[in-house]
């Protein structure tokens, strides 16, 4: 039985750090393991312009607990308003690694997003033409269509359509959830890829209902049927460059969570690792645990892999049941659990 894996070390292509008092109790879970994320920008108000990108990502660097190394990715969050040249200057400028697309109302702090892609078609067309990538929250907000449906109706209806009419753009369909999802990247050019979360790897729609009511399974969008999380599994350990790390970590205080209206997120960061390669074991995937974690989010991206590395040793590793970070309780992924890998270092 493999005692130990050492890979280099990964970045997380999907995380929410918030800001004040939460930033600084939650980042150093996220710099400990990873060497770079690409941090969302839905703050409130949301992070839509470089001035506010800079102002940010020097918060996050200040927060980083001293001896931690550790690169926060910005993006932009697009509104119905954004304006073309605000994203060519601040992706010159290095400032905006990415844009991301948040269809109005679909998540947490997505008020302020894009009400009809129609609104933004010149600035991706911009994004296209310099090759700056948009992430995507891919669900539409209908209210006639079904939660667990949104992802898939997403697709026919807005990111299909899309990916026709700009084949150069680069699009990360973030936190992939569902079986079509897979199969639509899976069939999509080399410019589509997305993000897979731990969560949507480890449970489906039962860890939510089924016993009570969960609100620490509950994150948009939501864990589905049983046949999406294997689908999900399949991708993500099968080695396709088109899939990669991102945690989605999106803490959220425990009184918020366990609520009449219950926020939307799940706070995985402090195991996250951990959570994943537990997965790849199970699969038996153990040798593309690396791919995933590593190197197919910089190759996507287009930038350099890490020079350290990390290593994670067979080992019991508890997962509290409520985590204390200053700001907040947090529940964290897992809680309660024993995992049976440990990050070392
Ligand atoms: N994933 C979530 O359930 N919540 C995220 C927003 C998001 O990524 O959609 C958050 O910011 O809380
Ligand atoms: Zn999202
Ligand atoms: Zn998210």
């Amino acid at each position: 039985m493999t005692s130990s894996i050492t890979i280099r070390r990964p970045d997380d292509w999907h995380v929410h750090l918030r800001d004040g008092a939460m930033l600084a109790g939650v980042v150093g879970h996220t710099a400990r393991q990873f060497a770079r994320a690409i941090v969302m920008p839905n703050l409130s108000p949301p992070v839509v312009d470089v001035a506010s990108a800079r102002a940010y990502r020097q918060r996050i660097m200040d927060a980083v607990p001293a001896g931690m190394e550790f690169s926060p990715l910005m993006t932009a969050y697009l509104t119905d308003s954004t304006d073309t040249e605000e994203m060519r200057r601040g992706f010159a400028q290095g400032v905006f690694t990415a844009a991301k697309l948040y269809p109005a109302g679909a998540t947490t702090n997505s008020a302020s997003g894009v009400t009809d892609i129609a609104n933004i078609r010149a600035v991706l067309e911009v994004m296209a033409e310099i090759g700056m990538p948009l992430c995507v929250h891919g669900e539409v907000t209908s209210a006639d269509v079904d939660i667990f449906d949104r992802e898939a109706v997403f697709i026919d209806r807005i990111l299909a359509p899309l990916i026709a009419d700009l084949p150069q753009l680069k699009v990360i369909f973030e936190h992939l959830t569902s079986e079509e999802g897979v199969a639509f990247v899976q069939g999509a050019s080399a410019n589509v890829a997305a993000t897979i979360t731990p969560q949507h790897l480890h449970i489906n729609r039962n860890a939510m209902l089924v016993g009570g009511m969960r609100p620490h399974a509950y994150c948009l969008p939501v864990a589905k049927r049983e046949k999406h999380r294997l689908a999900l599994r399949r991708a993500a350990t099968s080695g396709s460059a088109k899939f990669f790390l991102g945690t989605d970590s999106a803490p959220h205080a425990r009184e918020a969570k366990e609520s009449a209206c219950g926020c939307a997120g799940i706070f995985n960061a402090p195991f996250a690792l951990e959570s994943y390669l537990t997965v790849f074991e199970d699969e038996g995937a153990l040798d593309r645990f690396e791919g995933f974690a590593s190197l197919h989010g910089p190759a996507f991206y287009g930038l350099p892999v890490n020079g350290q590395s990390v290593t994670l040793e067979r080992a019991d590793c508890p997962v509290p049941q409520v985590m204390d970070v200053g700001a907040a309780q947090l529940v964290p992924f897992h809680a309660g659990e024993t995992l049976r890998w440990r990050f070392a270092s």
